[in-house]
């Protein structure tokens, strides 16, 4: 008889992969022993990082066979379509569910909510969850790990609320990188296409100084792309009516020009930092917009990062190897290494992704106050609605046959 689903919320401080490992190697604790009788299968992101890099190294597809498509080359919401039909196919007697909504957009978060109901029906379901709110409606039985010890507890019905991280100001910085121009970006009829198949058509979009822009739209609608061909990543960039800090795309800048100007957070950076850095040395490096640390950074470099990581109560964790950190930490450090350096742009691609409630109040207050206190311009992409984010204006796009289109909503002046 398939047991009830059950739901485990955890912090960001929580060895998730550590602790999932217990369970998929059968030394699972407590009230989950009877797993370790069972076949598992994790979904979640770093299982997808896994297949792509495999994909990759031997140069195979081997999750989404039919369509002949590495995963690399999906978006990262078609990524988790594609992998939970994957992960059917290899008939688990249960399910690791970690994180589920992160990358979705609103339709098929509620589709995936209704399989995973669906699918309890055969299969046992273990729901990781770093918000309280994402756990699922369906699961009664509901547990939370503090640290660590992996110590499993009922969760505790009241929410908690947390208080502000900061004090009406963030940490200064060394010397703040200026853009003169009031036009940061400008794309006129920008359109892209892979292999053929059209992403975005006639993108016109201005961003000027001190804007709050949240970019949105359904999975696969071209968000990313749009911000690759700002970032300099793309090289689709090239040939189209694109104009970044005041210069025409192609008209000579280097890339360490223009990234020198942007701050940029992904939740797929992570997978760039393969050495050892340490934490410091990684939001460091946001000083030098390297994924490395090559230069020696100055003495009040170390006292800002210092700082931060007071701020996001992590400076016991200042020499700890970055890929040691969980995931949610990895995503906070990120964020931080993207905003260290106050740069005119900043790009959000994301960011709250993975982060615990904690943390996700604490980004969310940092975001508010940076609109608020200085003249850096966010582009912000997300899914979800967060309540207490409020962007000045949306950029959206809606697929259509030939690419998606953009329509511009202004929210307030
Ligand atoms: N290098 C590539 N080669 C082929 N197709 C690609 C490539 N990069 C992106 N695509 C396709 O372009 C489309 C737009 O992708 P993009 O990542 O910009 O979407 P998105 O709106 O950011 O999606 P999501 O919300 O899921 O992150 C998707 O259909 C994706 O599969």
């Amino acid at each position: 008889m398939i047991k009830k689903p059950i739901a485990i919320l955890l912090k960001n401080n929580v060895d998730k992969t550590g602790f999932v490992s217990t369970i998929l190697s059968k030394k699972a604790p407590d009230i989950l022993k009877h797993f370790n009788n069972l076949k598992g299968f994790l979904f979640s992101d770093i299982a997808i990082e896994k297949f792509i890099e495999e994909e990759y190294r031997y140069d195979i597809v081997k999750v989404a066979s039919t369509s002949n498509k590495k995963l690399s080359d999906f978006s990262t919401g078609e990524r988790r379509k594609v992998f939970l039909k994957y992960c059917l196919n290899q008939q688990p007697d249960f399910i690791i569910f970690d994180s589920i909504f992160d990358h979705l957009d609103t339709d098929s978060q509620s589709e995936l909510s209704q399989n995973i109901k669906n699918i309890s029906n055969t299969i046992q379901i273990i729901q990781l969850a770093n918000r309280t709110t994402d756990i699922l409606n369906f699961i009664e039985h509901k547990y939370e790990i503090k640290d660590n010890t992996f110590q499993i507890q009922k969760l505790q019905n009241k929410q908690k609320s947390y208080s502000s991280h900061f004090k009406n100001k963030i940490p200064d910085t060394l010397k703040k990188i200026d853009y003169e121009g009031n036009t940061l970006v400008k794309f006129s009829n920008v359109c892209v296409n892979y292999n053929s198949k059209p992403i975005v058509k006639n993108i016109n979009w201005t961003v000027k100084k001190g804007e709050f822009w949240q970019l949105i739209g359904p999975n696969g609608s071209g968000k990313s792309t749009l911000l690759s061909l700002i970032t300099g990543e793309n090289p689709k960039a090239y040939g189209q009516d694109i104009r970044i800090f005041g210069h025409k795309k192609g008209s000579g800048e280097s890339i360490w020009d223009l990234k020198k100007r942007i701050g940029f957070f992904s939740t797929t950076l992570t997978e760039l930092f393969s050495r050892s850095q340490t934490l410091e040395h990684l939001i460091l490096s946001g000083y030098f917009d390297s994924i490395g640390l090559y230069k020696k950074p100055q003495k009040m470099q170390f006292y800002v990062v210092e700082q931060w990581l007071k701020i996001i109560h992590m400076a016991a964790y200042k020499n700890t190897p970055f890929l040691k950190l969980s995931l949610g930490q990895q995503r906070l450090a990120l964020i931080i290494r993207a905003i260290i350096k106050q740069p005119p742009l900043l790009i959000l691609d994301e960011p709250l992704e993975g982060l615990d409630d904690e943390n996700t109040t604490l980004v969310t207050q940092l975001i508010n106050l940076l609109i608020l206190k200085t003249e850096i311009t966010i582009l912000y992409v997300s899914h979800r609605v967060e309540p207490r984010l409020v962007p000045t204006t949306i950029f959206e796009l809606t697929p259509s046959i030939n690419g998606s289109l953009g329509r511009i909503i202004r929210i307030k002046d």
